[in-house]
């Protein structure tokens, strides 16, 4: 697949598979195509040259996205009342996750007054209540802080285990990737060329001070040129 913005290549030769139910992280430096490459699976953009053949899918932005006026309830059930559901039905669906993603409690509050960590479940609930095959999560936790951060990584790692679902993750973080997905598929900086494709055949859940999950992630950065 090809992208370019005027004279700026965002994307040159980038080939990426995903089987279904398989999560594949995609790493690389910043600026090197990652967000086109997301825009582009989900339909929001156009490849230069080059196809897509993936399901439909829900996209997760950079930033949440959440609207400031709604509730977390209501945020969380946007996807559902854009899909045609009741008010009410909609609702429902998404109180009924409120529990395990750790939300109860604050059905009501606007995003402004969530933490990080909460804003980002609300916005992630909000993307796989769309219902989609294909999840496209766009550097999911990169506003977090470090501990926030792992929590994170926990919750979703959770959530998947629960809820399969094919799952493109685009991450800087190279030990994200390690923990996350099955597949990581390493980025050159801008324009994105795949670099190198790494297998995780690792058991769940994975624990980051674990010798096989560091190793791997030693050769992650070693593939980006990250480490000696
Ligand atoms: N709509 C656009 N118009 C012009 N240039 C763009 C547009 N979108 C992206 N670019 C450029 O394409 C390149 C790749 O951007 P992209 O956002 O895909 O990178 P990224 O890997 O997601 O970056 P980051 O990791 O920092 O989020 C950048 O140089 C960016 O400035």
């Amino acid at each position: 697949m090809r992208k370019a913005y005027g004279d700026v290549v965002a994307l040159d030769g980038v080939d990426l598979r995903a089987a279904a139910g398989e999560v594949v992280a995609v790493v690389g430096p910043s600026g090197c195509g990652k967000s086109t490459l997301l825009s582009i699976v989900c339909g929001l953009d156009a490849a230069d040259a080059g196809t897509v053949d993936a399901p439909e899918a829900s996209l997760m932005p950079q930033r949440d996205g959440l609207l400031p006026w709604l509730s977390a309830l209501d945020n969380a059930a946007l996807a559902l009342r854009v899909g045609g559901a009741s008010k009410a039905a909609a609702r429902a669906a998404a109180h009924s996750h409120f529990v395990r993603f750790g939300l109860e409690g604050f059905e009501k509050t606007r995003p402004a007054a969530l933490s990080g960590g909460m804003r980002q479940r609300v916005a992630f609930l909000r993307t796989l209540l769309a219902g989609r095959p294909l999840l496209c999560l766009d550097e999911p936790f990169g506003a977090l802080d470090a501990l926030t951060r792992a929590q994170a990584q926990t919750w979703l790692a959770e959530a998947l285990a629960r809820d399969p679902r094919t799952v493109l993750l685009v991450t800087h973080d190279v030990e994200e990737a390690v923990l996350l997905a099955d597949r990581i598929v390493l980025l050159s900086p801008r324009p994105a060329r795949v670099v190198s494709v790494l297998e995780v055949a690792l058991p769940r859940p994975r624990v980051r001070t674990d010798a096989a999950v560091v190793q791997l992630r030693e050769r992650a950065l070693t593939a980006l040129g990250l480490q000696p």
